[in-house]
């Protein structure tokens, strides 16, 4: 069962125009529901972009349409003992947390307090058809993480430490450790719990001097029933992210750009590790920030619904573009949807104590501080965990599908047994790089803002790759060549080539779409993978030059001295020699092996090399083969000395 992805368009608020609007909902044929979301080409108007989603509610959708459509069928399967995970992603101002937590009134409500009302109701219903035979009891976590730390919303905030709880790995599921966890007896206990600790989200934002939507709010809600000795639990989570936002649009100081660092780091991790397990990787990045390793996209079991929120003005086009990218790629995430298994506890029951969901009933005493959230709790649990590990159960496991055609049904009706995993598993981009690039960002914004007398508020932000028939077969071929590179380099384990790579694809797909700004900063990222290369630095400074940013690079004068031997050289290694086109022939075959071969040529020279090659003739096949000793010196990483080593070196 893969992640079930659906997009919600908010409709317009009071000060927003008719004339704005840019999204809307489509079906694939007139009879069909509403799956797609279609959107312009922000460089051609006349020409459309759809995504595809399992649903797409449009600006009409009331909160109780969407709530009875996405999320009540999934209360019976939550006391079936699945987990479900629902998260609302999107842009800032989409309406996330008007999707997951609503306004006040009824109608209002938003998936959460439905949900909960659901989950009582139930309840309620279970202990009555089994005359009280099975108890249900409901216990609520609620926690932030902001700036990449974790804290708890149902403490006060005084209570904070500055460095917020730390999570760990128990059996298969990560844990905030000291978490506390309230008992919950009906809806009124619940908005009251509730209403509270936003009230502290709020309290602690404030003190900081930051926004409470600035930090990812996650509601669990676990639900235990009890028959006899036989235990089941299951936990509902409810996850209201953060809104990622251009840096360049707030007029924040320092502290909000952070904020913003945080948060764009942790949705960048997001969208690296739904890239990652679309693609199939093996080494999905989910440890690289606190929210990817709770959200544990694909690596959960249960039923996970991801909401995505758009609002339909022109002015969001962009970064409604970059979220329908990534959220349309998280479609093809499996997951397996396994029960929790029922445990037992191992002597007679104490005199029960009466339902929480009953009438005169007593409150579940608070559990102590290391039972986390989502952990079965107790000796008992820990017991039958370490049962379960002796009888080599399988774990949890998911399973990706790249491609749909190409997935064997088997695979989905009896998944295989789970590998064991890797103790650590290796990161397809490291912390150090992500926060390198997070600070680099940082700085670099808060260096033009110190610079520039003039509003950044124009600035486009940077748009994410887009699917279009506007790119042409041949610029298509090249990004597939690419891509396949990218795809091998991660195979081999080559990280920071990938991601370097990945950025100039990134580049390139934007250049096609015409969209030189944001070509520009991908270009730009990619940098600092490929140091001072050539073709690279060309590729930047052109496209300022175009942005009118700066004057273009002129060529170097060369000296006299450097052409006089340069001419030497070429007497010596004249064009047209046997050798000269033995070695011409090598370097266009783009034989990784061969070139590796030559003198002075190490793996790294003759791939990047051979990057080189691929990455020429931008405009056409022409001008991708290296024509002449002089052109291949001017390759970037090349140079006279290379050359001539390499010619020397070959015996014909
Ligand atoms: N479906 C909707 N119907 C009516 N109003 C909506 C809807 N969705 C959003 N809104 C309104 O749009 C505004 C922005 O919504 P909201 O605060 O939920 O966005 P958000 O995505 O959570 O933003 P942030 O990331 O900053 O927290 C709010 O005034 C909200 O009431």
């Amino acid at each position: 069962m893969s992640v079930r992805v659906v997009a919600r368009i908010r409709p317009l608020l009071e000060n927003e125009l008719d004339k704005d609007v840019i999204v809307r909902a489509d079906s694939v044929a007139e009879d069909k529901a509403t799956t797609l979301v279609r959107i312009p080409n922000p460089k051609n108007e006349a020409e459309e972009f759809s995504f595809a989603f399992n649903s797409v509610y449009d600006l009409a959708t009331s909160q109780e349409s969407l709530f009875t459509s996405e999320v009540a069928p999934h209360v019976k399967s939550l006391f079936q003992g699945l987990d479900v995970t629902i998260f609302a992603y999107g842009v800032t101002g989409t309406g996330k947390t008007h999707t997951m937590r609503g306004g006040l009134r009824l109608a209002e409500r938003g998936v959460i307090p439905r949900l909960l009302s659901n989950v009582f109701r139930r309840g309620r219903k279970i202990a009555k058809d089994t005359s009280g035979d099975t108890t249900v009891e409901v216990a609520l976590s609620y926690y932030e993480i902001y700036n990449d730390k974790v804290y708890d919303l149902l403490e006060a905030p005084d209570k904070r430490t500055p460095s917020g709880l730390p999570l760990r790995e128990k059996d298969g599921k990560t844990v905030v450790v000291g978490l506390s966890e309230r008992s919950c007896e009906d809806l009124k206990d619940f908005e009251r719990l509730y209403m509270e600790a936003n009230k502290n989200r709020v309290t602690a934002a404030t003190k900081l001097n930051a926004h409470s939507s600035r930090s990812h709010a996650i509601l669990r809600v676990k639900v235990t029933q009890t028959t006899g000795r036989a235990v089941r639990e299951s936990t509902a989570s409810c996850i209201d992210l953060a809104g990622s936002e251009d840096n360049r649009r707030t007029d924040n100081g320092k502290e909000r750009l952070i904020e913003s660092a945080a948060i764009n780091k942790s949705l960048f991790v997001l969208s690296q590790c739904i890239d990652a397990i679309s693609r199939g990787d093996k080494r999905i990045p989910y440890r690289e920030s606190k929210m990817t390793r709770i959200l544990s996209l694909g690596q959960n079991n249960g039923i996970t619904i991801m909401i995505l929120n758009l609002a339909p003005l022109r002015s969001y086009h962009l970064d409604t573009l970059s979220s329908l990218n990534v959220s349309s790629r998280a479609k093809r995430i499996e997951v397996r949807a396994v029960e929790n298994e029922v445990v037992y506890k191992p002597q007679a029951p104490a005199p029960r104590a009466p339902s929480a969901l009953g009438g005169a009933m007593s409150r579940q005493p608070l559990r102590p501080l290391a039972n986390a959230h989502n952990v079965h709790t107790g000796a008992v649990l820990a017991a039958k965990a370490a049962e379960m590990e002796k009888a080599d159960k399988p774990a949890k496991a998911f399973s990706v599908f790249v491609d749909k055609r190409s997935t064997p049904t088997a695979n989905r009706a009896a998944p295989p047994k789970r590998a064991p995993e890797p103790k650590q598993p290796q990161l397809s981009i490291s912390a150090e790089q992500i926060e390198a690039m997070v600070e680099k960002k940082v700085a670099a914004i808060l260096a033009s803002r110190a610079a520039e007398t003039a509003p950044v508020a124009d600035d486009p932000p940077v748009v994410i790759s887009v699917q279009t028939t506007e790119i042409s077969d041949e610029v298509k071929r090249r990004l597939e060549a690419l891509e396949r590179r990218v795809e091998n380099d991660a195979r081999t384990g080559d990280d920071s080539r990938s991601e370097g790579l990945r950025l100039l694809l990134q580049a390139r797909q934007a250049k096609e779409l015409g969209d030189d700004e944001a070509a520009l900063k991908f270009y730009e990222m990619a940098l600092p993978y490929f140091p001072g290369q050539a073709k690279l630095i060309g590729k930047i400074e052109k496209l300022k030059a175009k942005l009118g940013r700066t004057e273009p690079a002129r060529p170097k004068k060369r000296s006299r001295v450097v052409v006089e031997a340069e001419e030497d050289k070429e007497n010596v290694m004249p064009e047209n020699s046997p050798k000269t086109k033995k070695l011409l022939e090598i370097v266009n075959s783009r034989d990784l092996l061969q070139i590796k071969g030559l003198h002075g040529f190490g793996n790294k020279k003759a791939q990047d090399l051979v990057d080189c090659l691929n990455l020429r003739g931008e405009k056409g096949d022409e001008g991708s083969r290296v024509a002449s000793l002089a052109q291949l010196r001017m390759l970037p990483g090349m140079g006279s000395r290379m050359v001539e080593r390499a010619y020397e070196g070959l015996a014909v």
